[in-house]
This record gives C-alpha cells, structure tokens and sequence, in this order.
C-alpha cells in the first residue's frame, strides 16, 4: 500500500491551503462544503468528527433513528462551524443524510439528496441574476462522501443507482465504511470489485488531477487515486496501542484498529484530499465543472428568468403522468370489457337454466297428468269389479 508523507502539523491540515494552487482563496479563507450519504449507522457523523477532530455533529440519538424510519423520509441537516488553524479560515458546511435507505421501500429515497443537490445550485444560479450579486449564500456541494456499508460482497443495486446520480451532479468521493470490520484480504478484494463495478456501470468519481509539470503532486495526486474507494475506520477516542503510543483508534481484544495508520485504513488519503491538498480544486471544480452543467441544461430548457418547474408541472413528470393516465383508462377499459362478457355469460347461462326450469316444468305437468290419467284408469276398473 503507498503511503502519504508524514503529516506536516499536529492540526487537521487546513493551514496547508495557502500553499495550494489557487493562492488568492487563502486571503478570504474558503468556504468548503461537505456532503455525507449513506445507510444509518455506517459511521458517517464520526467520520465527519474524526475529519474536523472535533464534535460538529452531536451524537445521535438511537430511539430517534427509528423514529425516522417509520417517518419515511430521507432528512438532511446542516451544520456549521468555522474552523481556524494558524490564522487560516475555513468556512465548513457538512450537510448530514441521516437515515438514507433504511426503508422497506428504497427506491426513491436517493430523491431528496439529489433535489437538494440540484436545488443549490438553482439558488446559486438565481442570486447571480440579480442585480445585488454580492454575499450570495452559497451551499453548492464540493464534496460528496458516499458511505458503502462493509459488506466484503460488492456494491448494492441501490449503491449503483444513487452514484449514477451523484457522480453527474457533484464531485464523488466513495469511501468503504468500518473498515476495520473486514480483514485486509476482504478488504483488497472488496475494494478491487467495487472499482470494476464503479468503471462496469460508468460511475463518475471525483478524480485528483495530476500536473506534469509538477512530479510531487502528480505522485501524491496518483496515490490517491489508486487508493479510491477509501477505507475508513473513524473515532474520536483516544486508545493506548500495545506498543504505549496513544492514538485515535478503536479498541479489540485483539489491539487497536488505528484512524491514522495507512496499514489499517486510507483514514489519512482522504483527510489530505478533502482538506490538506485538493480542497481548492473541489471548489473549482464544482465551480466549472458541476455547476456550469447544471447551468447550461438549465438555460437550454428554459426561458430567461422563467423559474425552475417544479415537479408537478415538469415536463417530464407530466409525461410520466400522462403515460400513467392512458395505462390506467387502458386497464379500465379492459375490465369493463371482461365484465361485460362475464355478464353476457351468466345471462345466456341464466337463461339456459330458465328453458331447463320450463322444460322440466312442462314434463312435471305431463307426468301429472298421466298420473290423473291413469288414477282415473284405475278407479273405473275397481268400480266396475
Ligand atoms: N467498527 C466501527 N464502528 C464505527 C466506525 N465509525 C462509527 N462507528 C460506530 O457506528 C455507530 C454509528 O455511528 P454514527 O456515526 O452515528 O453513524 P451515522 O452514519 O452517522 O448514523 P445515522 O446518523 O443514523 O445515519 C456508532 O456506534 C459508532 O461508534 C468505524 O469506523 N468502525
């Protein structure tokens, strides 16, 4: 496994931005978004504390997870923090999707992640337009940190789709979660077949550019690629190692599963990506890339200043209504002719039993009467004895 150079501070690295490319950005400080997705319980709000090395997002509260499952709806929750390292600001937004398919029903619970991604950069896009375009809140997503569950198998039908959608709309970053649940065989395996599937189903991940003209960070930038999906074993718990080093880590009977430790996990690649080296080409490219995308298919469908559709007067979705309409009176129309064929039967049946009825009727009526007949026949033969 190819490992980083030792870290440069004992901070979380963000004083490492003024020496990124863009140089101008560490005036202002940044404003960096972070979006976490994936299933409840997959260690998304501890790996976000492990990353900031601080308690941005409170522990969760367990009784409330079921709650929302039966809520059935996919919530997603802000948090802000201002993060200041060697007088360098960095102005976080970590956009937490608790619960995300935890439902019976998972097939659009991707649904309010996507819109939330697409809805920021509408609102961006419409500040622009007006005349005041100063201070504009801006919650676009630089980040996206896709959580794929330990499993040692491969990725879920789920994993697929929503990745797909990710991957066109911000810059996509998967991680395997609990990476200390798997041994490092599992894992190299689980991590060569996620990859297939990823290139197979032409997932769109973020990848780190590499420079020519720069050998350092264009080796630094091709270890990170090679190491994605990261594995990542999160905590914010200081734990004491066999060896008496105390590290953030978590305990076993049989000793620690160490965060910074690249033989255990990529804990230390994706803290670099996300903060020490490539934080300022996750903006820019979330800048040039994701959201004059989004800007471009908005204005291709779109008149100037006219507002986005929403869903119901979408032309797509009224497409799928329409298509759902015709399906619908089609079945009807099905139907009613199926009954009214069965009514047709059960009448010629009726029918037919109702000649039946008379024809066994009439056969009583002349048994009956051949029975007066012959009682008649033989009270005159007595008679006449
Ligand atoms: N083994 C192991 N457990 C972890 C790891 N990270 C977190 N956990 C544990 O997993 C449980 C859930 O962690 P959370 O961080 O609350 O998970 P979450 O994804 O934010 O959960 P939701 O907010 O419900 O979506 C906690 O008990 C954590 O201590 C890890 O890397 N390895």
């Amino acid at each position: 496994m190819a490992n980083l150079p030792p870290p440069m501070s004992n901070g979380i690295g963000i004083a490492n931005l003024p020496n990124q490319r863009h140089k101008i950005v560490a005036k202002h400080g940044a404003h960096f978004t972070v979006m976490v997705v994936g299933e409840s319980g997959l260690g998304k709000t501890t790996l976000v504390n492990t990353l900031f090395s601080t308690e941005l997002s409170p522990p969760k509260n367990y009784n409330r997870r079921h709650h929302k499952q039966l809520d059935k709806l996919t919530e997603v929750e802000i948090i802000k923090a201002e993060l200041e390292e060697k007088q360098f600001k960095t102005k976080l937004t970590v956009i937490d999707t608790p619960g995300f398919g935890d439902y019976v029903n998972n097939r659009d619970s991707w649904a309010p992640i996507v819109d939330f991604i697409d809805d920021q950069h509408e609102a961006y896009m419409r500040q622009e337009q007006q005349p005041q375009r100063k201070d504009k809140i801006d919650l676009r997503v630089h980040a996206c940190l896709y959580f794929i569950r330990p499993t040692g198998h491969t990725l879920k039908p789920l994993d697929i789709e929503i990745m797909k959608r990710l991957g066109t709309r911000v810059n996509l970053i998967p991680v395997i979660a609990k990476a200390d649940t798997l041994t490092q065989n599992d894992l190299f395996t689980f991590k060569q077949r996620i990859r297939e599937v990823i290139h197979v189903q032409g997932i769109r991940i973020y990848q780190p550019p590499i420079e020519p003209d720069d050998e350092v960070t264009a080796e630094h930038a091709r270890i990170l690629a090679e190491a994605m999906p990261f594995s990542i074993i999160g905590s914010t718990e200081d734990v004491t190692t066999a060896d008496g080093r105390v590290v953030k880590g978590r305990e076993y009977l049989w000793g620690v599963a160490e965060v910074e430790n690249e033989n255990h996990c990529d804990f230390r690649k994706l803290r670099s990506l996300l903060i020490r080296t490539h934080m300022l080409d996750l903006i820019s490219t979330t800048e040039e890339l994701h959201y004059e995308n989004y800007r471009q298919g908005q204005m291709e469908s779109r008149k100037p200043g006219e507002s986005k559709p929403r869903k119901f007067e979408n032309p797509k979705f009224k497409e799928e209504e329409e298509q759902l309409r015709r399906r619908f009176t089609e079945q009807v129309k099905a139907e009613e002719a199926r009954f009214r064929q069965w009514e047709q039967h059960l009448i010629q049946e009726r029918d037919r039993l109702n000649k039946d009825l008379e024809l066994a009727h009439s056969a009583i009526k002349s048994l009956e009467a051949e029975l007066d007949n012959l009682q008649a026949g033989y009270g005159r033969g007595t008679n006449r004895r």
